[in-house]
């Protein structure tokens, strides 16, 4: 305790103005950001882990963070540059699509956890090339008609729309099935991974738990394609106040009585549950019309006629552009680079003889973040810039 983090001075012999350097044989690097030293993996074992200690100088005592969010795979050695609130961390690694990672140390997320846990606190997000498409939150009363709309938008359009699979502590009907629908779950797990910062929002609905996990939202946008969230109105304003940048649709019924015959013809509730939907129905529409969260409102009248509006709103009325080339998210790094931060850019400087050249890696809009990726990364070959 107390002994200041070694790989400090390492980093001044490396000349490096920004950012540390792996060391022949030690597999950690060091950054300094005020009175504090992240070290980030481990002298003991032999690749990069997500271990994340802190040396605060203030304290002059080693702290151990509550590490959140998505933490890398491990690998053998890694390169790290400071921006403004977090730090970049670009893995020695082969994978095309693994080697760009962020540890925030000061984000916003960070801050406001920091509060809730009275901890010190890092997160990892992994870094993706270019964007996707702003995820839909769906919201309205039970019964309403939105497992409909959006399983017939997912038969359309399979390729462009993917639906996020929320956890819930309910019950299965009888269709349903674990890991489809929802991920049927138990209540204590459920709270101790919330605990954990594994959910994007969560909310008590007609008396049980349903949640989005932050990986339900990430896996759908790695498979490039456009996120469907079906929640509640509690879920979509915790949404509206996250990191996530959505597009917020309402449902609304054209009348109770229509909302109260819909439930009951769907015939999978008990009566009492369905009686309890239909009093909280009343509330959510208001909600739903006058809480701010929701950029649009649609009446399920005739189904095909809500449906066309839905597609409109959501640019597929016409001619549908294909998904993005999953391939032009990926980008090679040479197998031996150095690292420097200038105004925005990351250069990677390759360093083996086969690739004598230059890579730029734009961070100048990023968009999400921990817990969960941080898109809009742009790798350019200096080659191309020479000739533009
Ligand atoms: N906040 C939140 N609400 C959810 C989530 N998943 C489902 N819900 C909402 O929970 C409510 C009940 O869903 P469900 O039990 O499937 O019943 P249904 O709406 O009658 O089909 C609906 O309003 C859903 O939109 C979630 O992950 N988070
Ligand atoms: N526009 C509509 N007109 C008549 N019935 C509808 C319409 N939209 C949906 N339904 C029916 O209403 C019931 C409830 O729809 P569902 O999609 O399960 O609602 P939610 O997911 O909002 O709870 C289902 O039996 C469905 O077939």
């Amino acid at each position: 305790m107390g002994e200041a983090p070694i790989l400090v001075h390492q980093d001044q012999q490396n000349g490096a103005s920004n950012g540390s350097e792996l060391k022949d044989g030690n597999f950690q690097t060091t950054t300094t950001i005020g009175d504090k030293t992240y070290v980030i993996g481990g002298a003991d074992n032999e690749t990069l882990s997500s271990d994340v200690r802190v040396f605060d100088k203030c304290l002059g005592e080693w702290v151990n963070p509550t590490v959140l969010g998505t933490k890398p795979l491990l690998c053998e050695g890694h390169s790290a540059v400071f921006l403004k609130d977090r730090i970049v961390v670009l893995k020695k690694n082969l994978k095309p699509d693994d080697h760009t990672w962020f540890l925030e140390v000061d984000t916003q997320y960070v801050r406001q956890q920091k509060k809730k846990l009275g901890t010190e606190v890092v997160a990892w997000s992994k870094g993706v090339i270019g964007n996707v498409e702003k995820p839909v939150v769906i919201s309205g009363p039970s019964g309403v008609g939105k497992g409909t709309l959006i399983s017939v938008l997912m038969k359309e359009f399979p390729s462009m729309f993917g639906f996020s699979v929320s956890h819930t502590t309910r019950a299965a009907r009888g269709k349903e099935k674990d890991g489809v629908h929802y991920h049927f779950t138990e209540k204590s797990i459920m709270e101790r991974e919330i605990q954990d910062g594994k959910f994007l929002e969560f909310a008590a609905v007609h008396g049980n738990l349903y949640g989005t996990s932050v990986e339900a939202v990430e896996m759908v946008s790695d498979a490039g394609k456009r996120c469907i969230l079906d929640i509640d109105v509690q879920g979509a304003r915790s949404v509206r106040a996250s990191y996530l940048e959505a597009i917020f649709i309402f449902i609304c019924p054209p009348s109770m009585e229509e909302l109260e015959k819909r439930l009951r013809k769907r015939g999978t509730e008990t009566e009492e549950q369905v009686l309890k939907r239909l009093r909280n129905a009343q509330a959510e529409i208001e909600q739903g019309k006058s809480s701010g969260v929701f950029d649009f409102i649609l009446y399920n009248d005739k189904l095909d006629v809500c449906y066309d509006s839905l597609k409109k709103l959501l640019g597929h009325d016409g001619y549908v552009t294909p998904p993005p080339n999953p391939a032009a998210r990926e980008f090679n790094l040479p197998t031996d680079y150095s690292v420097t931060e200038l105004n925005d850019k990351i250069i990677i400087y390759c360093n083996s003889s086969e690739l004598d050249n230059m890579i730029m890696l734009d961070v100048s809009s990023l968009k999400g973040g921990a817990p969960g990726r941080t898109r809009g990364l742009d790798f350019i070959q200096m080659e191309q810039l020479h000739i533009q």
